[in-house]
């Protein structure tokens, strides 16, 4: 089976999409596994009905909701709620933890709505914290390492 992760953006201010470009040039410098950045601005929940291995970049905003960019595309997949059997994926979220109630709630919303929808999640969730001192390209690119070995043990074991 052809190697490739699509890599879904939901952001406010950028840093979503700079870490998508990074875990990009990541897997281009270090693998064999083909890659693209959608941000989820024009998405329908046609990119997930097809199936594959997905990682969805995403921060929180408001009162833990999705970014705007990401509203759409989440509301369709509720909406429609198609069959997602086929779907591996990992979530990294962008979050601050001085927002303590709703830290990272966009990241497990997603979690939640995929994994409803009968998608497997492969890895745990990256829930970076914008007030730590760790910037979220150099979190995400480590956890992406990890994530994408986990994509292909389960391509191994549903081969
Ligand atoms: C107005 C505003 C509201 C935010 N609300 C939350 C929140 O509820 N929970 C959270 O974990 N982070 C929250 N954040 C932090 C962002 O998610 C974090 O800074 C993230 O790195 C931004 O990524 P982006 O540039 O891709 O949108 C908020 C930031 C701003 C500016």
């Amino acid at each position: 089976m052809a190697k490739h992760v699509t890599i879904l953006v939901g952001t406010m201010t950028g840093t979503a999409e700079i870490v998508a470009e990074e875990i990009k040039a990541m897997l281009d410098a270090e693998t064999a596994i083909g890659s693209e950045i959608h941000p989820m601005d024009s998405l329908d929940a046609g990119i997930l009905a097809a199936g594959g291995d997905f990682l969805i970049v995403t921060s929180t905003y408001g009162q833990g909701d999705v970014p705007d960019n990401a509203r759409g595309f989440f509301e369709d997949v509720a909406r429609t709620r198609p069959d997602l059997e086929q779907v591996r994926f990992a979530v990294a979220g962008l979050g601050d933890s001085t927002y303590q109630d709703t830290f990272n709630h966009a990241g497990e919303k997603f979690e939640v709505l995929l994994t409803g929808l009968g998608a497997t999640r492969v890895a745990g969730r990256l829930k970076h914290d914008a007030s730590g001192d760790t910037l979220a390209e150099d979190a995400a690119v480590e956890w992406a390492r990890d994530a994408v070995a986990s994509f292909e043990e389960a391509r191994a074991e549903a081969a």
